[in-house]
């Protein structure tokens, strides 16, 4: 883990006030500011119909490094992710109100097209979801959509390497993506993730459907593809957000992001007492 960095960062003092004041009113504690953020949420408001799965989320999230978001369930993590690559658009109910930046572009204003959004801020889910095609079909089939296959053999060999898979599969590449199991599928599909080329993946809890063996294998890849990419990464495991993450954000009921701080300060000394409980298992 590299905790620090070179990032500016700055925290709440004792008495809770912020030395910085560009912090909006409602950051929550920790609170990170960094010069190097590629994601920057403000008073992001998620709403299902009428009812608000998340309130005023301030955050700022660094490239090049692994962001947890971590609290107990229906607490918003997942909306948030969602929020980021605009997924939520294909809820009809769901509607978002604030501002979320990437690369300081709102990616909420009318202009921004969210298919080219994704290519940019790629997706990976909770269950492994390969295409019923074959395994360089389902790596090569973003970069066929986009007219980007004039090289694809190569390109999809270089996102399988980097996905930590081209030896499992490298003699194979013509069977179904179906027939691997579920810790190799789930690999297939950060290929295909990757295969665009995006700056920033979002991992909705990627390894809680695997095995210990195959789960400690993603945890190792994600990691990894922090040196390439932003990775923003949900899960419900405390262990693996402390033992990969850099910076984590912890959600608490009813939607509020209440402390986002270095990965370390969160699980050796954080701000709030919630977080603490939280942390220790008191309540979740
Ligand atoms: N498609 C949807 N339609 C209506 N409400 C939704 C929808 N998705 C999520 N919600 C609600 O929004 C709130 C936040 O849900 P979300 O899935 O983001 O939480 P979470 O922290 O990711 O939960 P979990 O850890 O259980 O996956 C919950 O109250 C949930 O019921």
């Amino acid at each position: 883990m590299t905790a620090n960095g070179s990032q500016t960062v700055s925290t709440a003092d004792s008495s809770g006030a912020r030395s910085d004041a560009a912090m909006t009113d409602n950051a929550p504690l920790g609170s990170p500011r960094v010069d190097d953020a590629v994601i920057e949420s403000r008073d992001l408001d998620v709403f299902y119909g009428d009812d608000q799965a998340l309130h005023g989320i301030n955050m700022d999230i660094p490239e090049h490094k692994v962001t947890a978001l971590i609290g107990p369930s229906g607490c918003g993590k997942s909306t948030f992710l969602r929020s980021i690559n605009r997924m939520n658009d294909l809820i009809d109910i769901a509607r978002v109100d604030g501002d979320l930046y990437f690369h300081g572009k709102n990616i909420y204003d009318d202009d921004v097209d969210p298919v080219a959004l994704r290519r940019k801020i790629g997706m990976v889910f909770q269950k492994p979801n390969p295409f019923p095609k074959s395994i360089f079909d389902n790596v090569a089939y973003g970069l066929r959509v986009q007219g980007k296959d004039d090289d694809v053999e190569e390109q999809v060999h270089t996102a399988l390497e980097r996905a930590a898979i081209l030896d499992e599969v490298e003699d194979q590449l013509d069977s179904s993506g179906l027939d691997l199991s579920g810790g190799q599928q789930q690999r297939l599909c950060i290929a295909r993730a990757i295969a665009p080329d995006p700056e920033v993946i979002l991992m909705d809890e990627p390894a809680s459907a695997l095995d210990p063996v195959a789960t400690s294998k993603i945890e190792d890849l994600v990691e990894e593809l922090a040196e390439e990419y932003t990775v923003i990464i949900v899960t419900h495991n405390m262990q693996q957000a402390a033992r990969i993450s850099d910076k984590t954000a912890v959600f608490l009921t009813g939607g509020h992001l209440v402390e986002f701080d270095d990965t370390s300060k969160i699980f050796e000394n954080p701000e709030s007492d919630r977080v603490e409980d939280y942390i220790t298992g008191k309540f979740g």
